[in-house]
């Protein structure tokens, strides 16, 4: 029997802003779209978004407004729901397509694996042929070797009922993993094309920017100032994603940038109001039309009880057939996938950023004592010294206490990822990988490593700030499931997200009580048969493979010649598998006890 989440507790809510023209966003789902099993704040799915999208698509004919639904990319890796079937999004992608989303681009993950950016290429672009945009980013076919767009470049519209003459982009930061069936263009070559400055010379009401992209990058600032450079008075309207926050960005007092947080805790609301358009007007009933513009953004937690809160309707009222059958699609899915199967059960929570590292509650203090050695293991070489290194980026969600599932699995260890390894580095040179990888701030990012980003040892520190709640992660709602150390200032209200940005801290639909979460390194490092008292003259370097360029360049930073060459596979098996071993062999016990 599936797990269904206990119904969201309600809480004070925070009406949506309506204007002439609003938008629904949804970014970085990650194939969440089963919604949280284990967060009743979260436990909406795909359909149930259908659903609201539908009412609230009703709620703005009604109203002679104008509704607009964005993606900005990350869809898949990162939920059984995508990875768990052979090839990967063999129901996700069907589930995915049911949404009616106008506006559509790519994400980073999108193109790390071939075979997914294939998969875009040949099934999401048709799925959402004419809304599918790749302002700066190509596919190499297969067959023929062709470089083409992997979609249309923009996109020029008017929207229905107000007559908005829109012109929408599609963006991806300067992303340098993809896999090499795709070529992304740097930003800042892509505005100076000729189709880019023809693009925005047009005469149109509002731009639109998608893209996967933080809101305060550099490829925004830029394409901000391009379109400035031309349109002075236009209004632009920027979504972005990537980094897995709620964000509101102000670039002038007619440019505002959104983004909707990760993974289907978040549905973003943003509504544009004063926009002066030469097209027919809808006559906007309950809405006076302002004649200064107005940006108003709004982050909806995703559950049901919001969905109602919003539409104004109930348990009977709400769904609509179409998302009801997209849910039933998604509970098929699973069962097919067998998502549910028991694995073990977590002997308590286990946090990414919600626990300071280290400490008893980390996840990464488990991956380190507990874990890491004993599946970084090559019987032919077991006895051997061997330091093993770890991208925290390479775990993508918490463990909570109690059942621990085949999708769990996926949620936190989704990548087609291996361990690879150097044999009989010297001690001195591989001892120093972790600082020198932990000090150069975000560095997985892109995979140029300057050597300015690895500082000497003795530079070293590592800081574990508390970092503003604004960027809280919320907390579970299951009573047991996650008991985290709360910060709450309003002891009557629920650990959740409590966000502040360039427009203050109203903008989550729900008031929360603010948690509060912790800096983690770029890497965490285990070490195995080492000698208790003395240095070994060398050890066996084993890596997870996503981090290898950075690894090289810092063996080279401390006087090694190392290169891809001297890499070998250390186990076949991807860590996924590994880890879903260690959990069936260590976390055994029904969770009953
Ligand atoms: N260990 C691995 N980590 C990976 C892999 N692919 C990506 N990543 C991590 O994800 C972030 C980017 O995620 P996003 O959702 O923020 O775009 C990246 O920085 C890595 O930390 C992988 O194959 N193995
Ligand atoms: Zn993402
Ligand atoms: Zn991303």
């Amino acid at each position: 029997e599936q797990p269904s989440a206990p119904k969201p507790v309600a809480a004070p809510m925070r009406p949506l802003p309506w204007g002439q023209l609003n938008f629904l966003q949804t970014t970085d789902t990650h194939g969440w779209h089963a919604g949280h099993l284990q967060e009743s704040q979260y436990s909406a799915d795909w359909g149930d978004y259908i659903s609201f999208a539908e009412r609230m698509h009703q709620k703005a004919d009604e109203i002679g407004a104008d509704l607009l639904l964005v993606d900005t990319g990350d869809r898949v890796e990162g939920n059984g729901l995508y990875d768990a079937s052979k090839p990967k999004g063999r129901y996700d992608y069907d589930i995915f397509k049911e949404q009616d989303i106008d506006i559509i681009c790519t994400g980073n993950h999108e193109l790390y694996q071939a075979d997914a950016a294939a998969r875009e290429y040949t099934q999401t672009v048709p799925n959402f042929k004419g809304k599918y945009l790749a302002s700066n980013l190509d596919y190499i076919k297969p067959d023929t070797g062709e470089r083409i767009p992997m979609a249309q470049r923009f996109r020029k519209f008017t929207t229905k009922n107000q007559g908005i003459r829109v012109l929408a982009f599609g963006f991806l930061f300067d992303f340098t993993g993809n896999a090499n069936n795709t070529i992304v263009q740097p930003v800042g070559k892509t505005i100076e094309e000729k189709w880019f400055q023809d693009a925005i010379r047009e005469d149109v009401d509002l731009f639109i920017v998608i893209g996967h992209v933080t809101l305060h990058g550099p490829e925004y600032k830029a394409i901000f100032k391009a379109i400035r450079s031309q349109k002075w008075d236009t209004p632009i309207q920027f979504f972005g994603g990537h980094s897995h926050i709620r964000d509101f960005a102000k670039y002038d007092s007619k440019a505002y940038g959104f983004q909707s947080g990760r993974y289907m805790e978040t549905v973003g609301w943003m509504s544009i109001d004063g926009i002066k358009s030469k097209g027919k007007k809808g006559d906007l009933k309950e809405l006076e039309l302002r004649s200064d513009m107005s940006f108003q953004r709004r982050y909806i937690d995703n559950n049901l009880f919001g969905y109602r809160y919003h539409t104004g309707l109930n348990e009977s009222t709400f769904p609509t057939g179409h998302g009801q059958n997209v849910s039933a699609s998604i509970h098929k899915a699973r069962k097919a996938l067998n998502l549910d199967y028991f694995y073990g059960c977590a002997p308590k929570d286990l946090w990414m950023s919600r626990a300071p590292y280290p400490s008893d509650n980390s996840l990464y203090s488990w991956l380190e004592k507990e874990v890491l050695a004993d599946v970084a293991t090559n019987p032919k070489r077991k006895d051997k010294p061997r330091m093993v290194i770890f991208n925290t980026g390479g775990m993508r969600f918490d463990i909570f206490k109690g059942t621990f599932t085949r999708d769990s699995t996926y949620i936190v260890s989704p990548f087609v990822s291996t361990l690879k390894y150097i044999k009989d580095v010297p001690f001195k040179a591989a001892s120093q990988m972790l600082p020198l990888l932990n000090n150069g701030g975000p560095i997985f990012e892109s995979t140029e490593l300057q050597p300015w980003q690895l500082a000497p040892p003795e530079q070293l520190a590592i800081h574990y700030d508390i970092i503003a709640p604004q960027l809280s992660i919320q907390d579970s709602f299951i009573s047991g499931a996650a008991q985290a150390p709360l910060l709450s200032s309003s002891p009557d209200l629920v650990p959740g997200y409590t966000t502040k940005d360039d427009a203050g801290d109203d903008g989550d639909d729900t008031l929360h009580a603010p948690i509060s979460f912790y800096k983690i390194p770029n890497c965490i490092q285990a070490t195995a048969s080492m000698a208790e008292k003395s240095d070994p003259e060398t050890v066996d370097l084993v890596f997870i493979d996503f981090i290898q360029p950075w690894v090289l360049t810092a063996l080279q930073f401390t006087g090694q010649t190392y290169n891809n060459s001297h890499v070998e596979n250390y186990r076949p098996e991807i860590f996924t598998d590994l880890l879903a071993g260690w959990i069936k062999e260590h976390w055994r016990g029904d969770c009953r006890s």
